[in-house]
């Protein structure tokens, strides 16, 4: 019974990784995960989603934007911002993450592993790290996640030339930037670099950008973007990237040159698998090292799992978390249930974005009849309060029972907000309740009343024509 050193090994300790291992060492099982000494806690926490969104607090905090409408535009917390201002503050929160991760590992009795894992065959691994040494599991779980997709015929020299991966890097705050692709990773940094007074010019090949987002939403971040002196190019393809000793110049494929003192890719990322010796395990990852996955999280190899990243879409950190845990308990036949549907989705630009449920255009096209109750943060008594004028939250109600059925949000706690109406929808809620509830005032949240009472106006007034 007990062959194998390991009941459950699971490579790489990001979210997906971390829940996976936990999970099963709640339920007794012998676990080990594997990761570089450096990566403990995943790109979330080294490279990608902790750095970016602490970035984003002290370059909000740093440069007084969101105070500007109570103390005038030139109000500024520092007046010359470094790059080592900024992460000093980030230095210091990966620092705690990564203590947190390994405590809460160590302390569940998960071995920690120092090394890049390799199948030598479909239960065996081989770890490279500072030394050598081969385990074997019972069964398996791939959670390596992503790392940035880069062209080969752009020369990345980790200081004008960038992936988002070497942001923390960078030596100091560019005058001027190119943001090559309008993903969420883009536009999240594109706003950060703008806020601090960058000339920045996203290119994106297609013509829109977070084309999943509501629409009037992402027309409000152009609009504010624009005004921080944000250049858009879309329907344009980056061909090549020239750099020099003073800066780079950046060709579109119609021929326009844009010089900047720096060029940042954020044009998708890979599935980080071709370290992992897959065909050994009889796995094999598509052209962009994705790893294809069932019911459960199982590979096409019974006892081998993927999480998180590496499986694709919707590639966040708190779904990551769900599919490690939940592919550990399907591992050891502990009852789960699927993932739960409704996910929220937080895009930290400055102003940021939140949305649950469904868009305006998925109803429009299932032809399902809605209504619309919008409060804007400026009829809050909050929103005068902390100075955000730009704010909105938008509610999408059923014509037919009164069920709510998206909710999307846009400027202060954004991604906070949003979660008040997930949970309405997730016990299958209707407006009504929202009508009746009393939040605590002054609030933001108040905006849920707000803007379920102009929806109910607006459907008492339809109501009227029922024949
Ligand atoms: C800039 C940026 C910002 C983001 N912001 C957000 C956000 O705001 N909200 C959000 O929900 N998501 C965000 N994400 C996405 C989020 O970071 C990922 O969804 C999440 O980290 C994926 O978790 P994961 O479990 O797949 O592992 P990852 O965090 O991707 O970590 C994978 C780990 O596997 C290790 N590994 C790889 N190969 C091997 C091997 N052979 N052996 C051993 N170890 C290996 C790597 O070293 C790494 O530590 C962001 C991503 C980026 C890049
Ligand atoms: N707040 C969040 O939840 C958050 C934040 C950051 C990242 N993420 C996750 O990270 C993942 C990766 O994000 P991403 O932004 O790197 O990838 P992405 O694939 O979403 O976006 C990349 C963009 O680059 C464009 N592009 C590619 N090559 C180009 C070229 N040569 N010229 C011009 N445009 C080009 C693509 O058309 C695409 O729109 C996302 O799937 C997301 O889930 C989430």
């Amino acid at each position: 019974m007990t062959a194998h050193d390991y009941d459950l090994i699971v490579i790489g300790s990001g979210p997906g990784g971390q829940k996976a291992a936990i999970a099963a060492a709640k339920l007794g099982k012998r676990v080990a995960i594997v990761d570089k000494h450096d990566m403990v806690g995943g790109v979330c926490v080294n490279t990608g989603t902790i750095p970016s969104k602490t970035l984003r607090e002290a370059v909000l905090y740093l440069t007084g934007m969101s105070q500007r409408e109570l103390y005038g535009a030139s109000y500024r917390v520092k007046q010359d911002i470094t790059i080592a201002d900024l992460l000093a503050r980030t230095q210091h929160v990966i620092g705690r993450e990564v203590e947190v991760v390994r405590a809460q590992l160590l302390r569940n009795h998960v071995d920690v592993i120092d090394g890049i894992a390799k199948f030598v065959d479909p239960h065996t691994l081989a770890i490279e790290g500072r030394s050598r040494t081969t385990i074997s599991g019972g069964k398996i779980v791939i959670a390596t996640g992503t790392k940035p997709a880069r062209p080969g015929e752009v020369d990345f020299d980790q200081a004008r030339v960038l992936d988002s991966d070497e942001i923390l890097q960078m030596e100091s705050i560019p005058a001027s930037l190119v943001v090559v692709g309008a993903g969420v990773i883009g536009i999240e940094y594109a706003s950060m670099f703008a806020a601090l007074g960058c000339r920045v010019t996203v290119v994106e090949q297609r013509e829109q950008m977070l084309e999943f987002c509501d629409p009037e939403i992402v027309e409000s971040l152009k609009f504010h973007l624009r005004d921080l002196a944000v250049t858009f190019r879309f329907g344009e393809k980056v061909v090549d990237v020239a750099v020099n000793s003073i800066g780079t110049v950046t060709t579109l494929a119609s021929g326009k040159r844009i010089p900047a003192e720096a060029v940042m890719y954020s044009a998708g990322r890979q599935g980080m698998t071709s370290e992992l010796d897959l065909e050994k395990a009889g796995l094999e990852a598509d052209k962009r090292g994705r790893l294809a996955v069932g019911p459960h999280y199982v590979t096409s190899v019974n006892h081998i799992y993927a999480v998180g990243d590496v499986i694709g879409f919707p590639a966040l950190a708190a779904t990551s978390m769900d599919q490690g845990r939940l592919a550990a308990y399907h591992a050891f036949g502990e009852p789960t249930n699927e993932l739960a549907a409704l996910q929220p989705i937080g895009i930290y630009t400055i102003p940021e974005i939140s949305y649950c449920g469904a868009t305006e255009a998925e109803l429009t096209t299932s032809s399902v009849p809605y209504e619309i109750g919008t409060a804007r943060y400026r009829e809050l008594a909050r929103g005068q309060i902390a100075g955000d004028s730009y704010g909105m939250l938008k509610l999408l109600v059923s014509t037919t029972d009164r069920t709510l059925l998206g909710v999307h949000v846009f400027g202060t706690a954004a991604t906070e907000l949003v979660h008040i109406g997930q949970a309405v929808m997730g016990c299958g809620g209707t407006v009504d309740y929202l009508v009746d509830a009393v939040f605590n005032y002054p609030t933001f949240s108040e905006a849920y009343k707000v803007a379920a009472l102009d929806a109910t106006n607006k459907i008492r007034a339809l109501e009227k024509f029922r024949p």
